[in-house]
């Protein structure tokens, strides 16, 4: 869903995430709010986070208004992404998250490859700053999702280099 979030509010909201302190625990760059994920146990519950700030109470508040949600989202993960980083191939925890995950794109575009585990099927999605990915039904359960770890993303007129890009995923806490 390209045009989520206009140009001031993109700004807005990058300036906001960027005041908060980021964690550099992993290879990208990442804020939790909510609930802390814990990438080694796969699990939620462990560590506390900061409650979730007024932008993320907003953005939570729209998407359950909008129905991508039967309740606002309560954990929040922020990804910094440089160009050259990405995330690998993976299904959201699927006992800790309930049934829909959004993800709001800022700065650059990137692309996000779906891929069915036993077709072999490859889905590329091209995600655009101010745009909203919802994921549900099998692209949540069943399709895993990556973003490549590369500099540029094949676009509509070749090569398109890829700058620095941060995205606020959204899940309901099982
Ligand atoms: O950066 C994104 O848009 C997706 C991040 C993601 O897949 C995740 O945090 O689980
Ligand atoms: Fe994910």
């Amino acid at each position: 869903m390209p045009g989520w979030l206009d140009d001031a509010a993109q700004r807005r909201l990058s300036q906001d995430i960027d005041t908060a302190p980021w964690s550099s625990q992993l290879r990208r760059r990442v804020q939790h709010y909510g609930h802390r994920y814990d990438y080694g146990r796969r699990g939620v519950g462990g560590a506390s986070a900061p409650p979730l700030p007024a932008w993320a109470v907003s953005l939570a508040n729209r998407l359950h208004e909008e129905g991508h949600f039967d309740r606002p989202p309560d954990q929040v993960i922020v990804n910094e992404y440089l160009p050259g980083q990405g995330i690998s191939a993976h299904v959201d925890c699927v006992p800790c998250f309930g049934p829909a995950v959004a993800s709001v794109s800022l700065l650059s575009a990137c692309v996000m490859e779906f891929t069915h585990p036993e077709e072999g099927t490859r889905v590329p999605v091209r995600l655009v700053p101010g745009s909203l990915c919802v994921m549900t039904g099998p692209a949540r359960f069943t399709w895993r999702h990556a973003i490549p770890a590369r500099k540029s993303d094949p676009g509509p007129d070749g090569r398109m280099p890829r700058g620095r890009r941060v995205s606020v995923t959204m899940r309901t806490v099982l």
